[in-house]
């Protein structure tokens, strides 16, 4: 039996519905259509995705505002350093991956990373899957040559499919009815687990602390507006599509339809930071969707690259604390770092990854800032899909389970080595 620390107390109830922020006046679910839309499918039949988009709309909400709220409550205490927030999951869900067996293992792997930095802390994590919903993929470009044919790109299984023809890889809209589908299936196994159903067992424990929230990056905006609901308890608008979405880099315009979207919607939000942002652009970013400086509202995730952090990321850190925005900072350490291997394929270096994450830790306990969690692309699959860790994984192996439909994921025992430095990060943290 693992020894539990006392004060990982369970995360608490929701807050209440009127110290929620107003809507933004002029805001409608729709208004992002209104300002430019980047990465979005190009739909062969535009009336075709305008019915798909509208039967899903008519479809019951997959999440409930209430813990929507329970979520934002939960991240309000990791942001002033009372919890941890541990998200993490697939680069790009497959449709085909949310069937029961593979969610629960899935929300095993989450759960054991969970455990760690729990133990390593002493503190509640707050769980937040990449799962039940992410689905679509900003991409570098619209094209690819494969084999000497060009191909409209791979853009999630929302919008097309990832083999290398013609056919698979033209949007197909009522691909967004399935994504509700499929949805609906990875929370019901996720929800029966945690009711007990598949035995979380050894994770029971963790599970007291709070569920494990769902995400995806809010890119497929006619798919997110389908979902987005007045909820008449609060008089607020929620994407019931995940607990949390977040806003990427490639979409993060202060003046594009991606931020108009989220500014209206009462869940927590993330934003993406690369090592280009600009500290008026961030601090204005803030200011669009934190008015009220709400803790738990808006989740900050830094993506600098172990190049870039140390420098990158202190100026935005002082800058977001002047303006005085209670904001969750959580270190992606994945996508400031993607290399082309020898051999060709898309990956990640450990020991990149790991530094990112010493650097992000180390900014923060020079600013007197929390630095509140990690956001990982990771499976608890062999793969070999990222370099390095302890078993040492080199370029010549990386054609044996690449298996990822998108970016590059830490297999199980490099998800297990990296968790557990950052376990000891947090206790050092604590320790002072
Ligand atoms: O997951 C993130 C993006 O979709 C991905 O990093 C883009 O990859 P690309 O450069 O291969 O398009
Ligand atoms: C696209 C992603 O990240 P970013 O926007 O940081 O590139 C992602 O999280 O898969
Ligand atoms: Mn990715």
């Amino acid at each position: 039996m693992p020894m539990i620390p006392t004060d990982t107390r369970a995360l608490v109830a929701a807050p209440a519905a009127d110290r929620l922020p107003e809507t933004p006046a002029a805001w409608h679910r729709a208004s992002w259509r209104h300002r430019p839309a980047h990465q979005q499918p190009l739909w062969p039949d535009p009336d075709r995705a305008c019915e798909a988009a509208r039967s899903v709309s008519m479809l019951p909400p997959p999440v409930a505002p209430a813990s929507i709220l329970r979520l934002r409550r939960d991240l309000a205490r990791a942001a002033d350093g009372s919890a941890v927030v541990f998200q993490g999951g697939d680069c790009a869900e497959r449709f085909a991956s949310c069937v029961s067996d593979t969610v629960a293992a899935k929300l095993r792997t989450l759960l054991q990373s969970a455990m760690m930095l729990s133990l390593g802390s002493g503190l509640p994590v707050v769980k937040i899957g990449r799962i039940a919903g992410q689905f679509g993929k900003p991409r570098s470009a619209d094209t690819e040559v494969v084999d000497g044919v060009e191909l409209p790109v791979y853009r999630g299984d929302i919008v097309n499919g990832p083999e290398p023809t013609p056919e698979a890889r033209r949007p197909d809209p009522e691909r967004m009815l399935h994504a509700y589908g499929h949805t609906r299936a990875a929370l019901r196994t996720l929800g029966g687990c945690e009711a007990g159903g598949a035995d979380p067992g050894e994770f029971a424990w963790v599970l007291e602390q709070g569920p494990l929230y769902t995400s995806h990056e809010a890119l497929l905006l006619d798919y997110e507006e389908a979902l987005t609901r007045l909820d008449p308890a609060t008089d607020r608008w929620f994407d019931t599509s995940a607990h949390m979405v977040w806003v990427g880099e490639r979409t993060r315009a202060l003046d594009g339809a991606h931020i108009e979207f989220v500014s209206g919607i009462a869940n927590p939000v993330g934003v993406k930071l690369g090592p280009g942002a600009d500290i008026e652009e961030v601090v204005e970013l803030c200011a669009r969707l934190d008015p009220a400086r709400s803790p738990g509202r808006l989740v900050l995730v830094p993506r600098m690259g172990a190049r870039h952090v140390r420098d990158a990321l202190p100026p935005l850190v002082r800058a977001v604390r002047s303006a005085g925005h209670p904001v969750v900072w959580v270190c992606d350490p994945m996508h400031g770092n993607t290399v082309r291997s020898h051999s060709g394929y898309k990956t990640r270096r450990f020991t990149d990854i790991a530094t990112e994450v010493e650097g992000f830790f180390a900014v923060h306990r020079a600013e007197g800032t929390h630095p509140a969690g990690v956001h990982l692309e990771m499976t608890g699959e062999d793969v070999t899909e990222c370099l390095g860790g302890v078993r040492e994984l080199c370029d010549e192996r990386l054609a044996e389970r690449y298996e990822t439909a998108c970016d590059p994921r830490l297999n199980g025992a490099q998800t297990v080595e990296l968790v557990f430095a950052i376990a000891e990060e947090l206790r050092s943290g604590l320790r002072g």
